[in-house]
């Protein structure tokens, strides 16, 4: 699915991210933890295809990230969802209309796929907050919309940058079920977060393998969490 294989990358400057390795297997469950500024969101990006490494290989559903045009990464991201860190609502439109924006940019806004929004947004708990403006929602509400936007081309993976960053315990909490309950239905789910709590609460719910980025390394952490 997605497959990084030596990875390095620098903005300029150092190497942020060095001899990074990782094979995400379909319906597996990770968490990414590690100091703010490691590289967390850097080694998301690569990923799904947002920056191309400086050497290594980035592998996304077996095809090289360096040789895809830009149709290409964009087709491979409709497979990929993401939740980004600080949402990226377009704020003068509805969260209905937000969470429909990759169906209308893939010209896919049929009736079917409306009424499919429709359930999505009851989904996350949002059915009452659909005509809502986005600088209107609560942190949790956000969130939430984010995710169902990330969800709504149905895509294979889900990579998620800190979904609960600034919302309480129990919002934290629903939005681990609902990352699960997608894990569930077969998603490959990556979750970075600062939160070693909700990695804790998690582990009664989901078989999840921690990684974390330290020294500009990833790492597989212990079972000291
Ligand atoms: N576009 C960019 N150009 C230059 N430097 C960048 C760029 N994006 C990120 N950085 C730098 O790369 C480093 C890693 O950033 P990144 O956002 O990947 O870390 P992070 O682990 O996700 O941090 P946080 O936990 O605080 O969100 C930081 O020092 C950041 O300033």
């Amino acid at each position: 699915m997605i497959e990084l294989d030596k990875v390095a990358y620098s903005y300029g400057g150092g190497e942020l991210l060095s001899e990074i390795s990782l094979k995400l297997s379909p319906g597996s469950f990770h968490f990414l933890t590690g100091p703010s500024g490691a590289g967390k969101t850097t080694f998301l990006k690569l990923c799904y295809g947002a920056l191309v490494p400086t050497s290594g290989q980035a592998r996304l559903f077996g095809a090289d990230v360096r040789g895809m045009s830009r149709d290409d990464i964009a087709m491979t991201r409709r497979r990929i969802g993401v939740v980004h860190q600080d949402c990226q609502f377009l704020d003068h439109l509805s969260v209905t209309e937000n969470v429909a924006l990759p169906l209308t940019v893939a010209g896919q806004d049929t009736l079917q796929e409306l009424s499919n929004l429709r359930e999505l947004l009851k989904w996350v708990g949002l059915s009452h907050r659909a005509e809502a403006l986005p600088p209107e929602l609560s942190g949790g509400e956000r969130q939430r919309a984010a995710l169902a936007r990330a969800v709504i081309m149905s895509p294979d993976v889900i990579l998620a940058d800190e979904p609960t960053g600034n919302i309480d315990w129990e919002m934290s909490q629903r939005l681990l079920q609902l990352l699960v309950e997608l894990n569930r239905m077969g998603k490959t789910i990556m979750v970075a977060t600062h939160d070693l709590n909700l990695i804790r609460a998690a582990k009664n719910q989901v078989q999840a393998r921690v990684l974390r980025i330290a020294n500009r390394r990833l790492q597989l952490a212990g079972a000291d969490l």
